[in-house]
């Protein structure tokens, strides 16, 4: 099968001066849509994913690794770390729970390889947290790591996750991101994936968490690699919703994702005159910002900024072929 988007170029035809408008380029401030899973026991996968585009890619040593290949998969993802080849992509390692016989291992691999964040599967209490924080300062205080350096994101996959995500999401400030995982929550609420009634109250849940806690929300990952038209639907009910992104299983996945989040011309020449308005009117001192009669407030502003983000990331939307007019 093929690789779409592999050989590729990047389509900047659509990005023009977007990343002057898109004033802050903060990492906090970038878009957070795609975080892409690579079985850390899959050598090719881990050798050429980098080139795909995903803002986030997840080295996994969880679920997606075979128990006898635990070790080697560690091993695998530590020299991947090492390598370079992700030094532009934010690299997550998503680790064994510490309690199991693999769990304190894989921390102490990816906080030494560098890892930018640990994601901490099956996360149930905010002491879950704090106590992978403290492993990770032991660490980093042993390796010469900067303390603090190593960020923290929780996946929640239970009822008790959910109940518990304002406490998770708050538990400390090194928690960058919080992910629903929805494959094991529908098992611990004994159901089965179906047209999402079984995740709206714990998406909703997860998605307020962050949102107290002013941090990213990831949604679930969407496992039918072929059924591009139910990705997308997923997909326009979870950006409604207010997620930042998706976890992902396949690279196919990436670009459909980037582009439903990107704004439609219309949106983004509407944010750019509203910028263009603010920072007029701060130049000239002026409290009250006026757009073609209109009052443009501070929630205006922030979504016109967030809007040159997303443009600046991904470009203007493209219509989906025979939509377009
Ligand atoms: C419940 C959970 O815990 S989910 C998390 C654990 N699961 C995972 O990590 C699954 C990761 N994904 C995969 O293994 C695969 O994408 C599958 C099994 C879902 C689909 O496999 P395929 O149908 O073979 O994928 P596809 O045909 O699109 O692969 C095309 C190319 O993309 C590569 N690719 C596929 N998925 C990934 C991935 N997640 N990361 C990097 N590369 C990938 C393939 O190696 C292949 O490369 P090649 O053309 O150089 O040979
Ligand atoms: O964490 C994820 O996104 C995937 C996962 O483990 C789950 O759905 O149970
Ligand atoms: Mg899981």
């Amino acid at each position: 099968m093929s690789t779409p988007h592999l050989d590729a170029p990047r389509d900047d035809a659509h990005r023009p001066h977007l990343d002057a408008l898109a004033e802050d380029r903060h990492p906090e401030q970038m878009p957070h849509r795609s975080m892409l899973f690579i079985p850390g026991s899959n050598a090719a996968m881990l050798s050429t994913a980098y080139i795909y585009g995903a803002d986030a890619i997840m080295f996994d040593l969880e679920d997606g690794v075979a128990l006898r290949e635990k070790d080697t998969a560690r091993l695998l993802v530590m020299q991947t770390l090492r390598s370079g080849l992700y030094a532009g992509v934010e690299t997550v390692v998503r680790i064994n729970p510490l309690d199991t016989p693999f769990g304190r291992l894989d921390l102490e691999a990816a906080v030494r390889a560098g890892a930018d964040v640990i994601r901490l599967p099956k996360t149930e209490t905010a002491s879950d947290i704090t106590e992978l924080e403290t492993a990770v300062e032991e660490i980093e205080r042993a390796c010469g790591r900067e303390v603090g350096s190593t960020k923290l994101m929780a996946a929640i996959e239970s009822a008790a996750g959910v109940v518990n995500a304002v406490a998770i999401a708050t538990a400390t400030p090194r928690l960058v991101s919080i992910a629903l995982a929805g494959f094991d929550y529908v098992i611990d609420m004994r159901t089965t994936r179906g047209d999402g009634s079984e995740l709206f109250y714990a998406r909703c849940a997860v998605l307020h968490a962050a949102r107290v806690a002013g941090i990213a929300a990831y949604d679930v990952v969407f496992s039918d690699v072929e059924d591009e038209a139910g990705f997308l639907a997923e997909v326009e009910v979870i950006r409604r919703l207010g997620f930042d992104g998706k976890s992902l299983v396949n690279p196919r996945q990436i670009d459909l994702l980037h582009n439903a989040y990107a704004p439609t011309q219309a949106e983004l020449d509407h944010a750019r005159l509203v910028v263009q308005a603010a920072e007029r009117a701060t130049e000239e001192g002026l409290g009250v910002v006026s757009l073609g009669g209109k009052m443009i407030d501070a929630p205006i502003i922030e979504a016109a900024r967030r809007t040159l983000r997303y443009a600046a990331a991904s470009g203007v939307r493209r219509e989906p072929q025979g939509a377009q007019s």
